[in-house]
């Protein structure tokens, strides 16, 4: 899962980069691996850093200071596709026909028959293994059929229309066009989020595009608006221009969004993350309690894995009458585990972030609540951790349902037999993470704790608990090529062969600037979308001064 952003300032003076880096810090949780800034000045040149690494180890002030405009985007990264080496971080750029920058939550799933198409008839050169450079390459491609000098905003809602044609899977995104503004869209079933927000500013508006409203609300925008699914809006300093670009299909944004990845204080196509994870926590708690019946066993204490779980086994403590304790003791400087590469790297991990409390543990029946279990190195790790401290006896209950099935949407589980929950039942399940007990919230449950905050919404992608896709397009073959692909053991070794192919793992041959070996390089726009005086007048001016 990865973060996407983008601001226009109504006044072209103004250098947006700050924000911006302020505000993929907001999405930090979205991705760990890489992170990159992309800012439109005068002339429409682009300015841009990006590498591997947190926001806060990439951007300093010297980088910052460096990336100057009024209009830019942002990134950070959580792989799905290619390596997690810093030639695909994001945002991309490519030159023709036009100065596009481009960042992409999300994955496309039909890469192989797009390369093809990209070889044989677009004749564009893909430099990566990243679906998101493809992804670009595609709408430039579209761009180009238009065969104009200078485009307008038509021209931008065919060339997406036709792309949109084209590519299969879960795309959230954020382009900018040299000299001309942002354009935001979503694929047609929705699957990832993404939403806009204006502030006023003189006597116009900045804009801001970001897959989470906590990014809006922490930067003083208001009226949030989710891009609706299969939905493109282009800003401009002039106008904003919104359009269906895909034919109507099922809305099924993604539930794990609401489970785990996005921040709780983010609201998501009118649903608070927040009030949905409460939900699951009461819903949980019946399950629970009807489970505890049934064999006849008692609690003493609920203790939450910090982070994401927390807000649920809250409110389940409550609704069990059973008081909630913090057992676990986060160190603050470990980022998420789930979403770091490499099963060693995660597991190690987990130990260096959790550690218990053995007041909380020694001698008691303990209920330790998570979000999710997936591939169970979170509490396979734990539970063994509350063993060491004295627990008498460890029952585990997960808000969401057994996770048996890849995601192919821009969550890195592309791998059936690294999940734990894959071909078994729920003794199995506990017998393989050394829990006594493992109580799973049941997929209907889930889906009403979401879905009752906004019932306009009837599907969610819930397909890593039903194998069902709703794109389609996703059969035993696509699956066994994404595990022969992505899968934990393999990806080692194809990280390895993409540092030996490139040096030494250094992306862009470019000078470097920001702290952690950034890239920074300045990118002079030959061929600018639009500079003809009549239109997007304002930003002309800027740019053809
Ligand atoms: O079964 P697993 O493969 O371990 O995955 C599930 C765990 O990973 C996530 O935590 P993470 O540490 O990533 O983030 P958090 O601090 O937000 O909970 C999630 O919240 C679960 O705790
Ligand atoms: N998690 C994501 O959204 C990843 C985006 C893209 N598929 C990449 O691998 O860079
Ligand atoms: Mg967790």
């Amino acid at each position: 899962m990865c973060g996407i952003l983008g601001l226009l300032a109504h006044d072209p003076s103004l250098d947006v980069a700050p924000e911006i880096v302020e505000g993929l810090s907001l999405l930090q949780h979205r991705g760990q691996d890489a992170a990159g800034v992309v800012t439109c000045g005068p002339k429409g040149r682009f300015f841009q850093v990006k590498a591997n690494g947190m926001v806060r180890d990439i951007f300093d002030a010297a980088s910052v200071s460096k990336l100057i405009g009024g209009m830019g985007i942002g990134h950070v990264r959580y792989p799905t596709a290619g390596s997690f080496n810093n030639a695909e971080a994001q945002p991309f750029y490519v030159n023709s026909p036009y100065g596009i920058c481009f960042a992409h939550n999300g994955n496309l799933i039909n890469t192989e028959s797009l390369l093809e198409f990209m070889d044989e008839e677009a004749h564009r050169h893909i430099n990566t293994a990243s679906d998101s450079e493809l992804l670009l390459n595609i709408f430039a491609y579209n761009l180009q059929l238009t065969g104009k000098f200078r485009i307008n905003e038509e021209d931008i809602f065919t060339a997406l229309g036709a792309m949109v044609k084209q590519v299969k899977g879960a795309y959230a995104c954020v382009a900018m066009l040299a000299g001309f503004g942002l354009i935001a869209f979503r694929d047609p079933n929705g699957i990832r989020p993404v939403g806009v927000a204006t502030r006023p500013s003189g006597s116009g508006k900045d804009w801001i595009i970001a897959s989470e409203s906590i990014v809006a609300d922490a930067n003083g925008f208001t009226d949030w608006d989710d891009v609706k699914p299969g939905e493109a809006i282009i800003i401009t300093r002039n106008r904003v221009t919104r359009r269906q670009i895909a034919e109507p299909s099922t809305f099924a944004p993604d539930i794990f969004e609401y489970v785990y990845f996005a921040r709780p204080d983010s609201v998501m196509d009118g649903i608070s993350v927040y009030r949905s994870r409460m939900a699951m926590g009461d819903a949980l708690a019946e399950k629970v309690k009807q489970v505890l019946q049934e064999k006849n066993l008692t609690i003493d204490v609920v203790i939450p894995v910090p982070d994401t779980s927390r807000v649920a086994a809250l409110n389940l403590a409550q609704k069990l009458g059973a008081p909630y304790r913090e057992g676990f003791i986060k160190n603050r400087y470990v980022g998420r585990t789930f979403i770091m590469p490499g099963q060693q790297m995660r597991k190690k991990n987990v130990r260096r972030k959790l550690n218990a409390m053995a007041l909380e543990f020694a001698d008691k029946h303990v209920l330790i609540v998570d979000d999710s279990i997936v591939r169970g190195t979170t509490s396979k790790e734990i539970i063994q951790m509350a063993k060491d401290v004295g627990a008498k006896k460890v029952y585990v209950a997960s808000c969401a349902p057994p996770i048996r099935y890849p995601n192919v949407y821009g969550i890195d589980m592309p791998s059936r037999k690294e999940l734990v929950a894959h071909s078994k039942d729920e003794e199995a399940i506990a017998e393989s993470i050394g829990a006594d007990l493992v109580i799973f919230q049941t997929l209907p449950d889930l889906v009403e704790s979401v879905r009752q905050w906004n019932p306009k919404i009837s599907e969610f992608d819930c397909s890593v608990f039903t194998g069902k896709y709703v794109t389609g397009g996703v059969d035993e073959a696509y699956l066994e090529h994404l595990e022969s692909l992505r899968a934990d053991n393999v990806r080692g070794k194809l990280h390895l062969s993409t540092l030996l192919v490139q040096g030494k793992g250094d992306g862009e041959a470019v000078g470097k600037g920001g702290a952690n070996g950034a890239t920074y390089q300045e990118k002079s726009t030959v061929s600018s979308p639009t500079n003809r005086k009549d239109d997007n007048v304002g930003l002309h001016n800027s740019f053809q001064t």
